[in-house]
């Protein structure tokens, strides 16, 4: 028998199912309701396999398959009704999110529906819940309770008292490499298999008012402060990502395998590890094993993760992942070429180098992307009057790959 929806999910994708989810299956009391962002095909698929799919932990020499439950509901996120009247049972407790950067931005796709439902579950007297941004952005409770009171304070300030009152907003920083699921893992049956690598981490802080699964059985670690952990992954793993998506994808890689064991994306990788490494709030010995990690875990040859996944969005990525290092290594008095080797690299995708531009933010940059200077005083206005790093970015414009 299928677990009591006590969860409800939004951005119902890849990632979700090979980290929350597969958390939430160690504790069988705890199923899931899950809604995509917008496309109808995934949660059909699902419906159709009653919620079950397979979880394909991909090692660098084998597959272990592993069977999840813990989804016992699918709906596409056009679904409205459905969407108010699961987060409005009062059965549930907790409510995650997975809908990438761009979907937190002002008037977007997360305060839309967290609000919609939000005021459905105040309607029907619901009581307390916990909403935990799960999405690779600093701060990601604090950005999502911004966006939710924004909404809400606009819309009907007695709706934001009631927000204030009842709703917790959790941190997060998750961390499970999970590539799209392409046509090749298709299983004879299961049409909407996942495709993860074996190392997975979830740390939170915060309440849950209304209970929670006890995922701690699958590792997940509850502290006070998620930040060095979540400045930790954004900065050496996302950052390190970005970096291989523009200057690996320009050099011709297709891959992040591919581009990490070549050897000149690997001496730019260390570089730019040792600058950000300097701004992460942890001990030196943990920030040399991450690094390690992070190696085997990049270059696993099974893995196909693509530049162009990782590319797209770069306008909501580079603020996050590269300008804190850029900005507190100036200010510290260094010249971080391993930091400006990013922006160049994202720059010259930006003129048409590597990886195709897939990014709704991207057309001022594009427009000018011709200056260094004038793209950043879109993206770091504070910088756009340092002339040595500009002179650093465009020397390292003037060497990036011909290849193309
Ligand atoms: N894939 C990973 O390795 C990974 C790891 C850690 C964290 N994350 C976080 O999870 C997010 C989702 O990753 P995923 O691999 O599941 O991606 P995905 O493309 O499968 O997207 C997940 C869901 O979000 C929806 N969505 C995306 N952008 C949207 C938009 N602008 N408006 C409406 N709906 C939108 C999609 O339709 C889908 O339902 C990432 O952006 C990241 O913040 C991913
Ligand atoms: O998922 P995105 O688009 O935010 O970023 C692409 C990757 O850097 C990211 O998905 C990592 O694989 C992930 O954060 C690993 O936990």
């Amino acid at each position: 028998m299928s677990a009591p929806v006590r969860i409800v999910h939004l951005g119902l994708g890849g990632f979700f199912r090979a980290h929350q989810a597969w958390y939430t299956g160690f504790d069988d009391g705890w199923g899931i309701a899950a809604f995509t962002g917008r496309s109808a095909a995934l949660a059909e698929a699902l419906t159709r396999q009653d919620g079950r799919y397979t979880l394909i932990v991909r090692g660098p020499s084998q597959d272990d398959l592993q069977v999840q439950t813990s989804i016992v509901a699918a709906f596409p996120g056009s679904d409205a009704a459905a969407w108010r009247d699961a987060v409005a049972d009062p059965a549930v407790a907790v409510l995650t999110i997975t809908m990438t950067e761009a979907a937190y931005a002002p008037g977007g796709v997360v305060a839309d529906r967290l609000v919609a439902g939000l005021a459905a579950r105040r309607l029907a007297g619901s009581g307390p819940i916990a909403i935990v941004s799960c999405d690779n952005l600093p701060g990601n409770a604090d950005a999502t309770a911004h966006v939710v009171h924004e909404l809400a304070q606009r819309l009907d300030p007695a709706l934001d008292e009631w927000v204030t009152a009842n709703v917790s907003f959790v941190a997060t920083m998750v961390d499970r490499i999970t590539p799209r699921t392409t046509s090749e893992d298709v299983l004879d049956d299961d049409l909407v298999p996942v495709v993860t690598e074996p190392f997975t981490e979830w740390i939170l802080s915060g309440d849950f008012p209304a209970g929670r699964p006890a995922w701690e059985r699958g590792g997940a670690r509850f502290v006070d402060d998620v930040v060095p952990h979540e400045t930790r992954k954004l900065l050496l793993l996302n950052g390190g990502h970005s970096l291989l998506a523009y200057a690996g994808s320009a050099l011709g890689h297709e891959t992040v395998s591919a581009a990490v064991t070549d050897p000149q994306c690997r001496a730019w990788l260390d570089q730019w590890w040792d600058e950000a490494c300097r701004h992460v709030p942890l001990p030196a010995d943990e920030l040399t094993a991450y690094r390690a990690a992070l190696l085997e875990r990049f270059a696993n040859p099974r893995i196909r993760h693509t530049l162009a996944q990782i590319a797209a969005d770069g306008s909501q990525k580079i603020p996050i992942r590269v300008v804190p290092v850029l900005r507190a290594e100036r200010s510290a008095g260094r010249l971080p070429t391993g930091a400006a080797r990013v922006l160049a690299a994202w720059i010259d995708h930006l003129r048409g180098a590597g990886a195709p531009v897939a990014d709704a933010g991207a057309q001022p940059y594009e427009e000018r992307a011709g200056s260094v200077r004038e793209v950043l005083t879109l993206l770091a206005p504070d910088l756009d009057g340092d002339t040595e790093l500009i002179a650093e970015t465009e020397r390292l414009l003037r060497e990036a790959p011909v290849r193309r």
